[in-house]
């Protein structure tokens, strides 16, 4: 146990809550109600959790996985002619070693990256709104249609969750969804190569996501998150359900009540692909510990509001490569109060004391 780490928030969880969201889509307010409460305990004790009853049919997961396997199967200069750095709206492929969560470490993974679809004459997106634009899809007959199908059906189960946790922080339903419209809701195709013979790497470093919450659906075991105490307690793989897990704006906006959770995935043992939708609330949003929150809590607000939408892109600047040599040209600016990587979430907890 690593005393450093204690979170007094959190329970020293050995286990990930598993909820049948089904009744969300319930036109009962009781019934939604009932998974409002179940949603509330886990992301206040534990800030992960599966869920069932999501409605995402097998075969729209498996045409996700099939695509994303063609897609990394390719030649590595196939796969460049959509490399991230040639795109001005943070989307394309990302090599091994582009990113680097942890700079002491490297990560043994690559990545498609696309996200919530705006057109170039799209007035956010003329504004030159980081993180908002087209997608750059592969040249690869058939991808297209079944990821995008995907993106958006899960995307719909996201927002029935950001209606359950308002109700289980006794909001009005609509009270996080207000916020989302045009979000940079981000959705990785990630793939974890198998090599028996890497020393010392990892699959992803310890981190928490920066966006409100993240519906992942992964396809082996590997994932861990940490616990009160520090320590390091595995998500039993489900091919049957999503991984939810609490990110840095819910964290803020219900003011260190809900918790993101570290998490990690450590040297694969098997080749791996996942796939994380980070949901975000717009760009412009300022997130501050909602008032009525603090009230309840008493002893003032916990977390300094930030602009969601800066905080995701100064961390996205801070970890990928092809930006901080945008930056180094004088191409790009951090936002202004971008807060340092790795400073939520219990591994970062112990470095930097908050607000
Ligand atoms: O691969 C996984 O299971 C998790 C990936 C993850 O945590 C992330 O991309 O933020
Ligand atoms: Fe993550």
């Amino acid at each position: 146990m690593n005393t450093m780490h204690r979170d007094s928030r959190l329970e020293n969880f050995q286990a990930i809550p598993v909820i049948d969201i089904q009744g969300l889509r319930d036109d009962d307010p009781a019934a939604r109600q009932a998974v409002a409460r179940e949603l509330g305990r886990a992301a206040r004790e534990v800030g992960f959790f599966q869920i069932v009853g999501h409605g995402l049919s097998r075969k729209l997961r498996e045409g996700l996985i099939e695509q994303a396997k063609a897609f990394f199967a390719q030649p590595l200069e196939a796969k460049m002619t959509r490399y991230i750095g040639q795109y001005p709206h943070h989307r394309g492929y990302v090599p091994q070693g582009e990113e680097a969560p942890d700079p002491t470490k490297r990560d043994l993974k690559e990545a498609f990256d696309l996200a919530f679809e705006l057109p170039e004459d799209d007035p956010e997106v003329r504004a030159g709104t980081p993180l908002l634009g087209p997608n750059p899809w592969p040249d690869l007959d058939g991808f297209r249609e079944p990821v995008e199908r995907y993106y958006q059906a899960t995307y719909q189960v996201g927002r029935a969750l950001m209606r359950g946790f308002a109700l289980a922080l006794e909001l009005p339903e609509r009270h996080f969804l207000r916020h989302v419209n045009k979000p940079p809701s981000q959705l990785r195709l990630i793939h974890y190569p198998f090599d028996a013979h890497a020393e010392d790497v990892q699959g992803i470093g310890a981190h928490t996501d920066y966006e409100c919450f993240t519906l992942l659906l992964p396809t082996a075991p590997g994932l861990e998150v940490m616990n009160g105490a520090g320590e390091w307690i595995e998500v039993p793989y489900r091919d049957d359900a999503l991984v939810i897990n609490i990110g840095d704006m819910l964290e803020i906006w219900t003011n260190g009540e809900f918790v993101a959770t570290s998490h990690r995935v450590r040297k694969v043992k098997e080749e791996r692909y996942a796939f994380p939708l980070f949901f975000a609330c717009d760009y412009h949003t300022t997130v501050a510990p909602l008032p009525e929150l603090v009230a309840r809590h008493g002893g003032g607000p916990r977390h300094a509001p930030l602009k969601a939408g800066d905080h995701l892109y100064a961390q996205t600047i801070h970890t990928f490569r092809y930006l901080q040599q945008r930056l180094e040209r004088g191409e790009i600016a951090l936002p202004k109060g971008a807060r340092d990587i790795g400073t939520l979430g219990q591994h970062g907890r112990h470095k930097e004391p908050d607000t």
